[in-house]
């Protein structure tokens, strides 16, 4: 099983750490989001992962083992940072073919990988033609190209249109029903709860969280219930008269918090208030993610000087 471990990672640029003593595991067999404001060191992070930079210090390993020291890399772990890796005046093809060659990949992949990502039919057009969404189909065939163990991805959505946001979607979740290990970024939190199944959140180069999806919501966000009725003022005085916390918007719609569908319905029906509306509050995972942040930025703001 293929693990990507990082031990006490911290990249410095001139003096300013991007990366600060990262440790956490990427474990096979789901899919792990990776999210943190623009400049939380993700993508530092995954080049120090695939090579492309050297730690200031610590270790980042796949299976157990550097990249530089991985024969034929591809085949143990494909990428996706730059969907502008590929040259403009070579064909899709070409590009792929080439990539293959280099590591020892069966060319019949090659037209695999074409055909999974939908670019089969344009396989024969120069890359320059190609728009923001095929340039990125493009680098996620090249991440596949050598059926890796591993794959690290970062913003594999970015530029695809509905259609191919949900093949995205589908892709990864089954890369992880193979017991892959996937790792992907991205800052668009409806979709990371759409494919993810744990989350590493950065801020400031340091990890803020390390949890299933579910559990990192449910942490962060109270349930809610959504109620409406024919008289709203009967039942906010309901709701009052049985200690609920509750708040009322301009259609008279009452939002129970901390409470269960149950509960008020039981409540609402003993005391034979009608229900014209009666739902759980679905919590999200941008709720949650921004109710992190906001902390965050609120622990570590620094007090102006007088
Ligand atoms: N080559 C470099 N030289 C100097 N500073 C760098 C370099 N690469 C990254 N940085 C800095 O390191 C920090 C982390 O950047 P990084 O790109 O890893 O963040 P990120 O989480 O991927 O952000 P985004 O969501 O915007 O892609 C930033 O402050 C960035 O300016």
């Amino acid at each position: 099983m293929t693990s990507i471990d990082v031990r006490d990672l911290t990249k410095e640029y001139g003096g300013r750490r991007a990366v600060d003593g990262l440790t956490f595991s990427v474990r096979p067999g789901r899919v792990t989001g990776f999210l943190g404001p623009n400049g939380a060191g993700k993508s530092t992070t995954m080049r120090m992962v695939l090579g492309l930079d050297h730690p200031t210090t610590g270790t980042a390993t796949i299976g157990g083992h550097a990249y530089a020291r991985l024969r034929e890399p591809l085949r143990r772990v494909g990428s996706l940072l730059d969907a502008d890796a590929a040259h403009g005046s070579r064909t899709a093809r070409d590009h792929l073919r080439a990539l293959a060659a280099s590591n020892r990949i069966p060319a019949r992949r090659v037209d695999a990988v074409l055909e999974e990502t939908g670019l089969a039919a344009v396989a024969r057009r120069r890359v320059r033609t190609y728009s923001l969404g095929m340039r990125q189909r493009l680098g996620i065939a090249a991440a596949l190209l050598g059926d890796p163990e591993a794959v690290l991805l970062d913003e594999p959505a970015n530029g695809l249109d509905p259609e191919g946001i949900v093949w995205i979607r589908t892709l990864l979740r089954r890369l992880a029903a193979e017991g892959r290990t996937v790792l992907v970024s991205s800052h668009l939190m409806g979709e990371t709860a759409a494919f993810a199944d744990h989350l590493l959140i950065l801020g400031r180069g340091r990890l803020l969280a390390d949890t299933s999806v579910q559990e990192f919501i449910h942490a962060r966000v109270q349930p809610r219930v959504r109620v409406r009725t024919t008289d709203p003022a009967v039942l906010g005085d309901l709701l009052a008269l049985h200690g609920h916390d509750a708040s009322r918007d301009a259609e008279g719609t009452w939002t129970v918090l901390h409470a269960r569908v149950d509960d008020i319905g039981r409540l609402m029906s003993e005391a034979g208030v009608p229900v014209l509306e009666l739902a759980a509050r679905e919590a999200g995972l941008e709720e949650a993610y921004l109710d992190l942040t906001a902390a965050e930025a609120e622990f570590t703001a620094q007090p102006q000087e007088a």
